[in-house]
């Protein structure tokens, strides 16, 4: 099985107010194509931890690697343009521009990433918000939106560049049942039918059921890690 993702011995401090360990000997490793979710008790360290694999903090022990290449020790510019290029993010706000359409927001990330021409990038974008059944929306201002369309479309933006991995911070944490259910399901898609990582961090047990594999932590330590029969 290809591994997209390394996490090697992950220690990671806080220093305010007090010295404190978050992350104690993190390790673990993740396949292509796999739909994983990270669980536990409110303040165990999720979100530390894939603010880790995020690239976005560097101030860890320990080692990341993501497709064959070691990210601890690079610099700013270097993993920004890594992010833009291998990684998706969804979070619990979907942070989009409410000024710019439906379109416009998928854009964006292609718009920065400077590979292909605004023709291109319009029509990739397009082909993100039919996959999400989004497409009559894409004219629309994004502020217009439901919420669970808002959700969607940050999930689109978030496809743009087809990402190795996607990263999710509790991407459902702000929507009900029935659009946790059509976000779960895209995400679905995207690891079967694409081969696209998802890794999200959850608080939704029936999110986490449906999942691959669940890690679960417990006071900056992954406690156990099991795959689900789906
Ligand atoms: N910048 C920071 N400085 C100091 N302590 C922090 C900082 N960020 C988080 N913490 C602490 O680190 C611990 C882990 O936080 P983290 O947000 O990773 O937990 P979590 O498992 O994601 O929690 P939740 O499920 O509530 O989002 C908590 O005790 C939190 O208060």
């Amino acid at each position: 099985m290809e591994k997209v993702l390394k996490a090697s011995h992950f220690n990671k401090y806080f220093t305010e107010p007090d010295r404190f360990q978050v992350l104690k000997d993190v390790t673990f490793e993740v396949n292509k194509g796999e739909f994983l979710a990270i669980v536990g008790k409110s303040g165990c360290g999720k979100s530390t931890l894939l603010y880790l694999l995020s690239t976005m903090d560097t101030e860890y022990e320990g080692t990341l690697e993501i497709n064959g290449q070691t990210l601890t020790g690079r610099s700013q510019d270097y993993l920004s343009k890594f992010r833009n290029e291998h990684l998706g993010f969804v979070f619990q706000f979907h942070f989009l521009l409410p000024e710019f359409t439906t379109l416009q927001n998928v854009m964006l990330p292609a718009l920065k990433l400077g590979k292909y021409s605004e023709k291109e990038v319009e029509h990739r974008a397009y082909e993100k918000l039919k996959m999400i059944g989004m497409e009559d929306h894409a004219r629309k201002l994004s502020s217009k939106l439901s919420g669970g369309q808002q959700q969607r479309v940050a999930i689109a933006r978030a496809l743009i560049n087809d990402p190795t991995i996607v990263m999710g911070d509790e991407p459902t944490g702000n929507l009900d049942k029935t659009n946790t259910g059509i976000v779960f399901d895209i995400f679905r898609e995207i690891a079967q039918e694409n081969h696209q990582t998802i890794i999200a961090v959850t608080h939704d047990p029936d999110f986490a059921a449906g999942c691959d594999r669940v890690i679960e932590m417990s006071d900056g330590i992954i406690i156990s890690s099991h795959e689900n029969q789906v």
